[in-house]
């Protein structure tokens, strides 16, 4: 994860549309007083979890389809975990590899009880058929054998799914440079972690490495806390809901300044406090309370990414 954090500085060092403000860091920092509130994983009780390999074939398959509800006023993420949640109770072989790989439009939504077309629900029956077909290839057709070669470290997770999964390869370029985001494959390592309680699945030595998860939730939830700034174009965009282009440089900076912010809050909640705080945790207590602003306006970009 090393590249999300480098390349996010890089954009952070060089973004004119946003801007990441120390003094709202500080002032973030100085109100938790080093103890930020803990969030359980699946505090919104809408995941399947039987402890076993199960678990990693529904995560992995919840997270590559895990982007852009928001074209959908009434769609969510809670209505994607729990519709597949209901699925493979319902259902143990549901997400075999055979199956994904033959699963259509009309399938996922009936599987999801969703009763019209999904938004991009073409890339998500794309990306489906991806999954599956390069579990079977590679792995079994068991996302638990792709956890079980990477040696216990999320690092190497994100980077032997990004190398075996096209579709995990959240990247951009910005002003000539190649930027790492890897949102949807270090969620999955997040979400092992968090389900698994860090044992097991979810062991890994270096969950530490993971960033937290650049989507359309936690820059508005930063922004809202003053952490970053935008510029007054940027900020009429999103007040108009108007779209911004998926790999713009609006778009990057909202991301990558993130991204940056958040690394930037933990080093000082660690000078502050001496407490070593995970992306991971700051991630999940900033995307809760964004949840649960319902007002709070956040960009809005079609992509697979996020
Ligand atoms: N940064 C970050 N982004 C996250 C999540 C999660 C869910 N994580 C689960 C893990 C444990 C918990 O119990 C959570 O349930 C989803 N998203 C993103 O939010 C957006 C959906 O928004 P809306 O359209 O309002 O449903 C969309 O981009 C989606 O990809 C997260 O944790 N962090």
């Amino acid at each position: 994860m090393e590249e999300v954090r480098a390349s996010s500085a890089w954009v952070a060092s060089r973004s004119s549309h946003v801007v990441v403000d120390s003094s709202g860091i500080e002032k973030v920092v100085e109100t938790i007083r080093g103890s930020i509130p803990k969030i359980e994983w699946d505090f919104e009780g809408i995941h399947y979890f039987d402890n076993g390999p199960l678990t990693v074939q529904y995560l992995f398959v919840l997270d590559a389809l895990n982007f852009c509800f928001w074209p959908d006023k009434d769609l969510s993420y809670d209505h994607l975990a729990s519709g597949l949640k209901a699925a493979v109770q319902n259902d143990t072989s549901v997400f075999d590899a055979d199956r994904l790989q033959k699963c259509t439009g009309p399938q996922l939504r009936e599987l999801l009880k969703w009763p019209r077309p999904l938004p991009l629900e073409d890339e998500r029956i794309r990306l489906l058929h991806e999954v599956g077909f390069e579990l079977e290839r590679s792995f079994g057709g068991k996302a638990a054998n792709i956890v079980e070669s990477c040696g216990k470290s999320a690092a190497n997770l994100v980077a032997l799914i990004a190398r075996h999964f096209p579709g995990f390869r959240d990247h951009s370029i910005y002003k000539g440079h190649q930027v790492f985001l890897y949102k949807r494959a270090q969620i999955f390592a997040a979400d092992l972690w968090g389900a698994f309680k860090g044992q097991g699945y979810g062991e890994f030595s270096d969950i530490g490495s993971v960033t937290i998860f650049a989507d359309y939730i936690v820059p508005a939830v930063l922004r809202q806390l003053g952490v970053l700034k935008y510029s007054s174009t940027l900020a009429s965009i999103i007040e108009a809901n108007s779209e911004i282009g998926s790999g713009s440089e609006e778009e990057v900076e909202l991301r990558a300044c993130s991204v940056y912010a958040v690394e930037k809050m933990r080093e000082l909640i660690k000078i502050k406090s001496g407490k070593q705080v995970l992306s991971v945790e700051l991630d999940l207590w900033l995307w809760s309370f964004g949840i649960q602003s319902p007002s709070l306006q956040h960009h809005r970009t079609l992509s697979i990414y996020y």
